[in-house]
């Protein structure tokens, strides 16, 4: 087994290596500590699924003893990354941008800290701090004269979309490796960083920052390198992190644990949850071997490996508190569960899910069909009686079979929430107001 000290050939056992480029990165790492660097552009407000394996990748380094930097784009967000992507970005508005800088950041900090495991203080940085002062006319001399065209013509994510799209690219976007060369240029030059990882659409970038730092940067000093690690991507070819209504998201206010903890429940078939578990948790390889050897065998209680893959992403993105509160709700709604349902339950259970409030005295002893139909769970009273008859409605996760019924007191959870589901997915939270 590969040491602590040999943090590219852990990462490599971890399936966490696409490729190396730069030369002996294993030799560099074993000799001393490395700052190493994933950049994050602020495309959305929140970070994706797809962004945690640069995580674990930088902490996987961290735990090493090499120092974690996180990049925030706040200049190359503004121009738009062509890689892996089929057509041109839309432009983002400065206001945008900062907000998307405010709600990523927030998620770098908390899950680089040290509740994800030790090792050197991570370091938070944004491009737009030095883009900012860097002129047009400067650029173009200092940085664009090494830049030769053919290579950055050659670059995958400009070949393929000028094979791809009859709109071609932008010269902006086509511009965009030189921006992120020169992020790698600028911060070996001023923050040491001597490493820069990103998923496989990167390597492009990654390479254009070893081309400058080759001939503009550190001359005789140290090396740079790049490491790439593939794309997560499920057995069937879809890339992990896309469901059916989007990304899934990291941040909290967007997706709730309950909520990132019954996607990874749900969605991972068992031909890829144990490579995910290699990817994106830090358990022993060892013990992940023995589940692998177990799946499928007589013994094996099924979707116990996904069980584990859900909690262990879910408490490296939302902490134990995260995780005990998204297992508190799972356990309260599993079919046929007694569990008295709690406000706090109910409400992650209900985060991202309708919801309505009416005034208390339309809800205590109000007709269930009445209810269901001032919220919109169903067109009409009518509609709503037959569905309860047909067994087809839960208060509270508790089947209610009787088309007359009223709801009462006892109904309020903490005396204010209701949970209404009409049908398997309809679920909306009431709130009851005074
Ligand atoms: N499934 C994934 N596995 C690993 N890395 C990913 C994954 N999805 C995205 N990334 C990484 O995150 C970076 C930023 O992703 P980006 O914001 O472009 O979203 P995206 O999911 O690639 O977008 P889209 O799929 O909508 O084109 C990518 O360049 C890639 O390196
Ligand atoms: N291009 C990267 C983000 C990034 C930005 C700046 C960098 O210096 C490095 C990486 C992405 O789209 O995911």
């Amino acid at each position: 087994m590969p040491s602590e000290t040999d943090v590219v050939a852990l990462l490599r056992e971890r399936g966490l290596v696409q490729d190396v480029a730069g030369g002996e990165l294993a030799s560099a790492a074993a000799a001393g500590p490395l700052n190493v660097y994933c950049g994050f552009d602020p495309t959305a407000d929140s970070l994706h699924l797809g962004h945690l394996l640069g995580l674990v990748v930088l902490t996987w380094f961290r735990r090493c003893g090499h120092t974690p930097v996180a990049l925030l784009g706040g200049a190359t967000g503004r121009v738009g990354d062509p890689s892996g992507r089929s057509a041109e970005r839309p432009v983002l508005t400065d206001e945008q941008i900062e907000a998307n800088v405010a709600g990523i950041r927030a998620t770098l900090e908390d899950l680089l800290s040290d509740r994800n495991g030790g090792g050197p203080a991570p370091v938070i940085l944004n491009n737009l701090d030095w883009f900012r002062d860097v002129s047009l006319l400067a650029f173009l001399r200092d940085v664009g004269k090494h830049a030769r065209v053919g290579t950055m013509l050659s670059r995958e994510s400009v070949r393929s979309r000028m094979e791809a799209d009859n709109e071609g690219m932008s010269f902006t976007e086509f511009t965009y490796q030189l921006l992120q060369g020169y992020d790698f240029l600028h911060m070996s030059r001023e923050h040491n960083v001597r490493v820069q990882v990103g998923g496989s659409d990167q390597m492009g970038n990654v390479v254009a920052g070893l081309d400058l730092i080759r001939r503009l940067g550190l001359g005789s000093g140290p090396a740079c390198f790049g490491l790439t690690f593939p794309l997560l991507t499920k057995a069937d070819g879809t890339k992990m992190g896309k469901s059916a209504s989007g990304a899934v998201w990291l941040s909290p206010d967007k997706l709730s644990p309950f909520q990132l903890y019954q996607y990874l429940l749900g969605s991972v078939p068992d031909v890829d949850v144990c490579r995910f578990l290699r990817q994106l948790t830090f358990l022993p390889l060892a013990d992940i071997a023995a589940l692998e050897a177990a799946l499928g065998t007589p013994g094996y209680t099924p979707n116990s490996a996904q069980r584990l893959l859900a909690s262990e992403v879910t408490r490296f993105v939302h902490g134990d508190a995260g995780l005990q509160a998204a297992l508190a709700a799972t356990a309260a709604l599993a079919p046929g569960a007694d569990t008295q349902l709690d406000a706090a339950a109910l409400e992650a259970v209900a985060a991202g899910a309708p919801a309505a409030e009416l005034p208390r005295s339309a809800v205590v002893g109000a007709p269930l069909a009445d209810v269901l139909a001032a919220v919109g769970l169903q067109p009409s009273k009518a509609a709503a009686r037959r569905l309860i008859k047909g067994g087809g409605v839960r208060v509270n996760n508790r089947r209610e079979a009787d088309e007359l019924v009223t709801l009462a007191e006892t109904d309020l959870i903490e005396g204010r929430l209701v949970l209404l589901a009409a049908g398997k997915k309809n679920k909306l939270l009431l709130r009851v107001g005074a």
